[in-house]
């Protein structure tokens, strides 16, 4: 008998494409479009390409004809609201800079999508990811860098458990984008041109207005202070503030001047100067180790603290229960809290956690 699989479809090319090969390959696939957000919402984000309202559905509803498959569209609204965007609107909240994308992943895209795929029978999910999974010799399963470092999201996925990544699929990893772009003009998906969605889906423009709208919470105004306290202007909110930022600030200043901290406790934006950005240690919690059992003091990999970091040399040890230091060999700009450190071992990714 095939083995069945569902195939998330964003309505995009790649997992178009995904669903595709896997037909090609002797799998019984079924389509399924999560709908994780309110349709109005949607409806506005489509036109800067969001990912999952109604056109979404119907370009996914018509590639899955054109391939031929069964195709359903399932409600995960509730799920997103909880693991997304609440983690989301917290963290800003707490001077945090999260990433929705990971936490997409991990609990609406594996945890809930894949129950609900193993419910209705399937063997495994697939979506159109730029990554590669591979069983180890140790015996753990892994993500390995996609065959082009041009588009490779394995960052986004670095916090998949072993299970996940035991039920999980993504053929689009062994390609560049050209050659996905190209399978499909080939096989005439009506999807072929479509452009790449944008990052965070959700919301479009200043986040201080969207969690205002969410929360009904008002927003305060706060200070910018130096390195040493001294009042420099007045922030709109901290919300609207990252690690790093130095435009939008709206402030005139002698030389450059940088977000290097948020204090929520005294509602402060810290400015500073680009040396005072860099950073040679950070400490994680939340660690999710993939190809590695355990991590031993000292053991050494190359890890990343953004998506778009192209990464650096580090040591990583246990520095307490659920904590990890990463120490790297040359100062690091702008280590974000709220965002993950992603370690690789090679084209592996041994693990990552949350920066604190
Ligand atoms: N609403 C959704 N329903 C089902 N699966 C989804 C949905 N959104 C994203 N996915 C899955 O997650 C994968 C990665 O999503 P991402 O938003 O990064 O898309 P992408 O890289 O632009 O890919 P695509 O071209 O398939 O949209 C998609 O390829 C798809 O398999």
């Amino acid at each position: 008998m095939k083995e069945k699989v569902v195939v998330g479809m964003s309505g995009g090319v790649d997992s178009s494409v995904a669903a595709y090969l896997l037909k090609e390959q002797g799998y019984e696939v079924i389509g399924v479009t999560m709908q994780i957000w309110q349709d109005e919402e949607q409806a506005l984000l489509e036109e800067n390409g969001g990912c999952c309202g109604l056109s979404a559905v119907d370009d996914a509803r018509r590639v899955a004809q054109a391939l031929d498959i069964p195709y359903y569209v399932m409600n995960f609204k509730q799920d997103f609201k909880e693991h997304v965007i609440d983690y989301f609107i917290e963290e800003y909240l707490d001077g945090r800079t999260p990433n929705p994308c990971i936490a997409c992943n991990r609990y609406v895209k594996w945890e809930s999508l894949l129950k609900r795929s193993l419910d209705i029978g399937a063997d495994y999910i697939a979506t159109g990811h730029y990554a590669r999974i591979e069983k180890l010799s140790n015996g753990r399963y892994a993500l390995k860098r996609s065959a082009t470092l041009a588009k490779d999201q394995t960052y986004a996925l670095y916090n998949l458990t072993q299970n996940q990544l035991s039920k999980t699929l993504m053929p689009v990893g062994e390609y560049t984008k050209d050659e996905i772009r190209e399978i499909a003009e080939k096989i005439h998906l009506p999807v072929a041109q479509k452009p790449d969605s944008q990052d965070i889906c959700f919301v479009d423009g200043d986040y201080g207005d969207f969690i205002e709208e969410e929360t009904g919470r008002k927003i305060t105004a706060g200070n910018f202070v130096d390195m040493d306290g001294n009042i420099l202007g007045t922030h709109k909110g901290i919300v609207s503030y990252t690690v790093g930022q130095r435009r939008g600030l709206g402030l005139s200043l002698k030389q450059p001047g940088y977000v290097v901290r948020i204090d929520k406790e005294k509602n402060e934006v810290v400015i500073g100067s680009n040396d005072d950005l860099m950073t040679d240690v950070l400490y994680g919690n939340q660690l999710n180790l993939m190809s590695i059992p355990s991590l031993e003091n000292g053991m050494r990999f190359v890890a990343k603290v953004r998506y778009n970091h192209k990464g650096a040399p580090c040591t990583v040890q246990m520095a307490g229960e659920d904590k990890i230091q990463v120490r790297f060999d040359e100062p690091q700009r702008a280590v974000t809290p709220g965002q993950a450190v992603v370690f690789y071992d090679g084209d592996y990714v041994a693990g990552g956690a949350t920066i604190l």
